[in-house]
Order: structure tokens, then C-alpha cells, then sequence
């Protein structure tokens, strides 16, 4: 189980995310949404441990996630995969050899330094790929691959880590609709089939609404909403969203006067250079 306790990023002045509890047990898809800028993706960097807590706990079972360093931190690295928008794969290396990028986790730096994989490694690296119908794509150069092909092919690395969460930053924002599904139907799956508990930033609430099992909303990197994605109505959203809910709602009600009043005056520091968050 994942604890948040009243997690805090600050850089500088500017407190990116703002006292954040939520408990998030074993097993669950966990959407994080909010508009540009909320805190999504510092939320997920400090659970990963890419960004220093600046104040608050992070628990995982008995274990502090703010206290690890060194092997420890090495082991929570790979107990908790991240997924980049950018796949962040190497491109000129062959998939499988990406993919088994992932098991340098599991084995010492020296052998995965020098490429030393196990057929062990080797024949979990495949499988991960064949998972998602890409083993015949093992010997291939990543960079000659579709973005959706290499997005899957970075949840594979992420398997072969064997993770107890996969953190998901923004994981369909490069892709195109069809790829966007076949990337949320896999990390589905890996949640479903595999128990591993996902928790995926996403731009678009309709694919938060249909794939999560519980939506957390951010709004200037506070918690302000943490429902069953079914809760969640139009008008909600919206506010959630400010200007932007044009984009991740579909139907065309006005803005409630709030968010109306909060979208006006972003656009007017936005006019005048000054950034509005
Ligand atoms: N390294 C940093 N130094 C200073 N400010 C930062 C840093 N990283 C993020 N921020 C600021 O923290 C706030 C939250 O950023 P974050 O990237 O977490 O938001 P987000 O919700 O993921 O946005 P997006 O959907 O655009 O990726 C933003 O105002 C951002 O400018």
C-alpha cells in the first residue's frame, strides 16, 4: 500500500504540490488528472524519488520513501517503473536489448555495464515483449518504431524491473488515437492480469474515465478531488480544468461563473508575460 501524507514539492517560492494525502492500495488504476501545471507530474517524480519531498511522508508499505538512499533507493528505483511521454528508450540499440535495460535493477551494475544478460534475462525480456505482440521485433532499432510500438516497449522494460507499481507520466500524449488505445488497453492488462498497481497521468478525462478505477484531481497542486471516475460530472470537471476544459470535455455548456472568473484572469496574466502558476 502507497501512503501519501500532506506531500509537498516547493521549488523555490512556488509550492507545486501542495499537501497531497491519499492511500492507495495494492492492485488499483489510479488516473491523476488537472489542467497544465497542476503537480501531476512532480507528484509521480517524488513517489519515484526523481524529485526530493520537500515536506510530507511517502510510505510504502513499512517502508519511507523520502528516507531511502543508496541500494535501498536502488531497490524502490525498481520496485516503482516509470513510463516517460517521451518512452525515453535508446534508439539506436534493438529492442530487446532496451527491454532488458530494465533488468539492470535486478542484476549488478558491473553485468549490466557490460551487457552481461543472463538467458534468464534474455527470455524475460521476450516475454514481456511478446505480451504485447512484439517479440518478432526484438532484433529491430528502437528508433525505427511507431511511438505506440515504442511506448509498449517501454512498459515491457518497466515489466521485466517486475514492479509492484508502474508510474505512468503522461503516457499517450505523444500518440496518436489508435495508439493511445493499444498503450491503455496494455497498461490495463499489466494492472489487471498482473496485480501491479498503476498510477498514469493523463491529459484527456474521457481515457481517464474509462480506464481508472479512481480519478485524482489537482488544482495548483492540491488535492481537490478523489472519486470513482463515474462521480466525476461535466460540471466538476470543468472546474478542474479551467480553460482548458474545451479540450478534455465534450459537451459545450458554458463555464460556471467560477472557473470563468479564474480563466479570465489567467488569461490576462498569460497576456501580460507573467506566468499564471
Ligand atoms: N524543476 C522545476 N523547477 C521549477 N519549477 C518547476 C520544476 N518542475 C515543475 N515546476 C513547476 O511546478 C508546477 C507543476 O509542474 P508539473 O510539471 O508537475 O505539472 P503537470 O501537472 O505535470 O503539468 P503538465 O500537464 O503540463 O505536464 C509548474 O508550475 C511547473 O512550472
Amino acid at each position: 500500500m502507497l501512503r501519501l501524507q500532506q506531500v509537498t514539492k516547493r521549488f523555490a517560492e512556488k509550492r507545486a504540490v501542495d499537501g497531497v494525502t491519499a492511500v492507495i492500495p495494492k492492485g488499483q488504476l489510479v488516473g491523476v488528472i488537472g489542467r497544465s501545471g497542476a503537480g501531476k507530474s512532480t507528484l509521480l517524480r517524488m513517489i519515484n524519488r526523481l524529485e526530493t519531498i520537500s515536506e510530507g511522508r511517502i510510505l510504502y508499505d513499512q517502508a519511507d520513501v523520502g528516507a531511502l538512499g543508496g541500494r535501498g533507493l536502488r531497490a524502490w528505483r525498481a520496485r516503482c517503473a516509470m513510463i516517460f511521454q517521451q518512452f525515453n528508450l535508446v534508439g539506436r540499440l534493438d529492442v530487446l536489448t532496451n527491454v532488458l535495460i530494465g533488468r539492470s535493477f535486478n542484476v549488478p551494475t558491473g553485468r549490466s555495464l557490460l551487457k552481461l544478460w543472463s538467458d534468464a534475462d534474455k527470455a524475460a525480456a521476450l516475454a514481456a515483449l511478446d505480451r504485447f505482440d512484439m517479440a518478432h521485433l526484438a532484433a529491430q532499432r528502437a528508433d525505427t518504431l511507431s511511438g505506440g510500438q515504442q511506448q509498449r516497449v517501454a512498459i515491457a522494460r518497466a515489466l521485466v524491473q517486475e514492479p509492484d507499481i508502474i508510474l505512468a507520466d503522461e503516457p499517450v500524449a505523444s500518440l496518436d488515437p489508435r495508439n493511445t488505445r493499444l498503450v491503455m488497453d496494455a497498461l490495463q492488462a499489466i494492472n489487471r492480469d498482473l496485480g501491479i498497481t498503476v498510477m498514469c497521468n493523463l491529459h484527456s478525462l474521457d481515457l481517464a474515465r474509462e480506464y481508472c478505477d479512481r480519478l485524482l484531481g489537482l488544482v495548483a497542486g492540491r488535492l481537490v478531488l478523489d472519486e470513482a471516475p463515474n462521480a466525476l460530472s461535466n460540471a466538476r470537471a470543468r472546474e478542474l480544468y479551467g480553460l482548458e476544459a474545451g479540450d478534455v470535455v465534450g459537451d459545450p455548456e458554458p463555464l460556471p461563473a467560477a472557473a470563468y472568473v479564474a480563466s479570465t484572469t489567467h488569461l490576462s496574466i498569460a497576456a501580460s508575460g507573467i506566468p499564471a502558476q
